[in-house]
């Protein structure tokens, strides 16, 4: 699918804005926390302990994803986890989501409505409403997803509260993204463990409130790369890290489309953003929570992020315009 028209397929603007709305809104069953659904000027959504967690994450064709590579269904998925990966980070359960979406008038009806069935598995995965959003012509298909999450009366867990003497921990893959993108932007769709984590992650929700309950000091979900991720966490704590390279995994399967494409999926590992694993620190007096494994140790500040006692000579991670 390149979002191109089939033939004889309904685009867009043949059903019009309200159409559009009506066609992606229609029949979705709602969670209890959603008190009014779409339809309104805005929805009234329950915020159990009196605070609301707020985050947005835009995806742009061409940027996070291509059509040529993943389909419509994949790109709503992604769209949705990428969200509920920030909220679960603070160490809250994502509630609900709002999805604002941009497209060319001749992109095919059946692109949209693929979306949005990614857009409500994603989101039914998760327990999570998608309570409104908005559609807007455009000169290709951006998404732009808001979601809100509930903290069930515990402190967020910031980038801020690291401390030096914390263990350094992660939950979740890393690298695989990566060498998805690697696989695809070389022409190959296969294996396909690897492209499908590209074509949308599997971040590990649970995990951000169970590392809140086990008493996680600072928690990040990692969307750029390790490397960049930790760089946030060591300023806005004042600490640094170590990250011990004999502590990561590098799946076997990592290494087989490393040394197809003559990459070092080390470097996948250490630097490839959008597999939204979460990395945390928690107090060396902490048992780690189930599916949590120490990847390195936390250090004095101005110490930077170094990996097995040595600064990281490469790029660190995706950064926009770079
Ligand atoms: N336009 C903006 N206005 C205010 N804050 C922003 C804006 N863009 C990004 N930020 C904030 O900067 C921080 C880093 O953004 P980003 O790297 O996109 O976060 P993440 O990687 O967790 O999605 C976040 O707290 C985000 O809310
Ligand atoms: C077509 C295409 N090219 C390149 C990439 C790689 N890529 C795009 S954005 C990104 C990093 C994460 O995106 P960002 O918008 O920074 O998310 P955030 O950190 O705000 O959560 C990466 C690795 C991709 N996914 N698709
Ligand atoms: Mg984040
Ligand atoms: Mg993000
Ligand atoms: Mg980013």
């Amino acid at each position: 699918m390149d979002g191109s028209p089939t033939p004889g397929g309904q685009t867009v603007s043949a059903i019009g804005e309200f159409g559009l709305i009506r066609e992606v809104t229609a029949g979705r069953a709602q969670p209890s926390t959603t008190l009014l659904g779409p339809g309104d000027d805005a929805a009234v959504v329950a915020a159990p302990d009196g605070r609301v967690v707020v985050t947005t994450d835009t995806l742009v064709q061409g940027v996070h994803f291509r059509l040529d590579w993943s389909s419509p269904g994949n790109v709503g998925r992604k769209a949705v986890a990428v969200n509920l990966a920030d909220i679960c980070a603070m160490g809250a359960v994502a509630t609900s989501v709002v999805v604002g979406l941009a497209c060319p008038p001749e992109t095919p009806l059946s692109v949209v409505t693929e979306l949005f069935d990614g857009i409500a598995a994603e989101a039914e995965r998760a327990r999570v409403g998608v309570v409104g959003g908005d559609m807007v012509s455009g000169k290709e298909i951006v998404i732009s997803i808001t979601a809100l999450g509930d903290l069930g009366g515990r402190p967020p867990v910031t980038r801020s509260g690291a401390r030096p003497g914390d263990v350094l921990a992660l939950c979740g893959r890393l690298g695989w993204a990566a060498a998805g993108l690697a696989v695809l932007g070389r022409g190959f769709r296969s294996p396909v463990g690897v492209v499908n984590a590209q074509r949308y992650p599997e971040p590990p929700y649970a995990a951000g409130p169970q590392a809140a309950i086990a008493g996680a000091t600072s928690m990040i979900d990692v969307s750029d790369g390790l490397l960049a991720d930790l760089g946030h966490l060591a300023r806005a704590s004042g600490v640094g890290f170590d990250v011990r390279t004999e502590l990561l995994t590098v799946a076997p399967k990592l290494v087989d489309v490393g040394t197809a494409l003559g990459a070092d999926p080390l470097h996948w590992v250490l630097t490839g953003g959008e597999d939204h694993a979460l990395a945390a620190t928690f107090p060396s007096t902490v048992d780690l929570p189930q599916g949590w494994t120490r990847i390195g140790a936390t250090l004095m500040p101005e110490s930077g992020v170094t990996v097995d006692g040595a600064p990281y000579e490469r790029e660190t991670g995706w950064e926009h315009w770079r």
